[in-house]
């Protein structure tokens, strides 16, 4: 498929994050196309996490451009931040929910503050996100305290979806849960990616989560995006932490598993 312009939902082009005298991120470039899943990954301490909330504005970077659906992140005014934020959800790595809130309230919470909707509506809207992501009916009354952590991933994907976002940023959605429970929300991912037309963003560091969702893979290192490409790109990529990460014995249990049954 040939790449355009008006295919990048999201540009980011020489960012400079700095905390102190620690550099993060410089002079870090990535282009995010419409409708793709996309993970990002590299080691602890890279700076995925630090990406993600540059790019939904939560982190003022200290130089470098980020473009959201063509609006700069950093020089929009506070309405016009407001209404580009609706645009997207967000999934923090735990969950993030208001402890005092029930399942349900929690995915209205984003509706009670961007949209004038009356109770009654809100409720059964912010019911439908909750079953979207696989919760049983007597989860929307839970708090999450009483949730398993597999199922606070989800109420934390309902609230991400409650605006019918076109991009969600997803943070380890599958980090800590035991590899059935990251199966399962691996299929949930790419069930509603699909269902919905969304965009996924997602920081992981799992290879099996890697193999099943993604169309491609952005890699960072050295304070920077060193590779962006497919799994199989990926191989081809001559440096010692990828070659490492996309060679090495998990990577090729990764591969192994999601080839289908029968097949070479
Ligand atoms: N608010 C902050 N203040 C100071 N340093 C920070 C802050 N947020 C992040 N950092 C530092 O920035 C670096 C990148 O952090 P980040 O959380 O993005 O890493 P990561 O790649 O997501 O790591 P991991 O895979 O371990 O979650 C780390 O060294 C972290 O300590």
């Amino acid at each position: 498929m040939e790449d355009t312009d008006d295919d990048h939902i999201i540009r980011v082009r020489g960012l400079v994050t700095r905390f102190g005298t620690h550099t993060v991120h410089d002079g870090l470039d990535l282009d995010v196309r419409r409708g793709e899943i996309i993970g990002v990954v590299g080691g602890s301490g890279t700076g995925k996490s630090v990406l993600l909330r540059a790019i939904v504005g939560l982190l003022k970077p200290n130089a470098g451009h980020i473009e959201v659906f063509g609006q700069s992140v950093r020089d929009t005014p506070e309405e016009e931040y407001r209404q580009l934020r609706r645009r997207w959800g967000v999934m923090f790595q735990d969950g993030a929910l208001f402890s005092s809130l029930t399942v349900r309230q929690n995915v209205e919470a984003p509706m009670r503050e961007q949209l004038k909707l009356d109770d009654d509506l809100r409720k059964t809207l912010a019911g439908i996100k909750v079953r979207m992501v696989g919760l049983p009916e007597n989860a929307m009354t839970k708090f999450p305290s009483e949730l398993s952590g597999g199922m606070r991933k989800r109420a934390g994907f309902a609230r991400a979806i409650a605006l019918d976002p076109e991009i969600v940023f997803l943070d380890e959605p599958t980090a800590g849960l035991d590899p059935i429970g990251a199966a399962a929300f691996d299929i949930l991912i790419k069930q509603l990616q699909a269902a919905l037309g969304l965009t996924v963003f997602f920081v992981t560091h799992d290879l099996d989560s890697l193999h099943a969702n993604c169309d491609r893979v952005a890699v960072l290192a050295d304070k920077k995006v060193l590779a962006v490409g497919t799994m199989q790109e990926m191989l081809e990529v001559e440096h010692p932490w990828v070659r490492e990460y996309f060679h090495g014995p998990r990577a090729r249990a990764a591969i192994e598993s999601s080839r289908p049954k029968g097949a070479a």
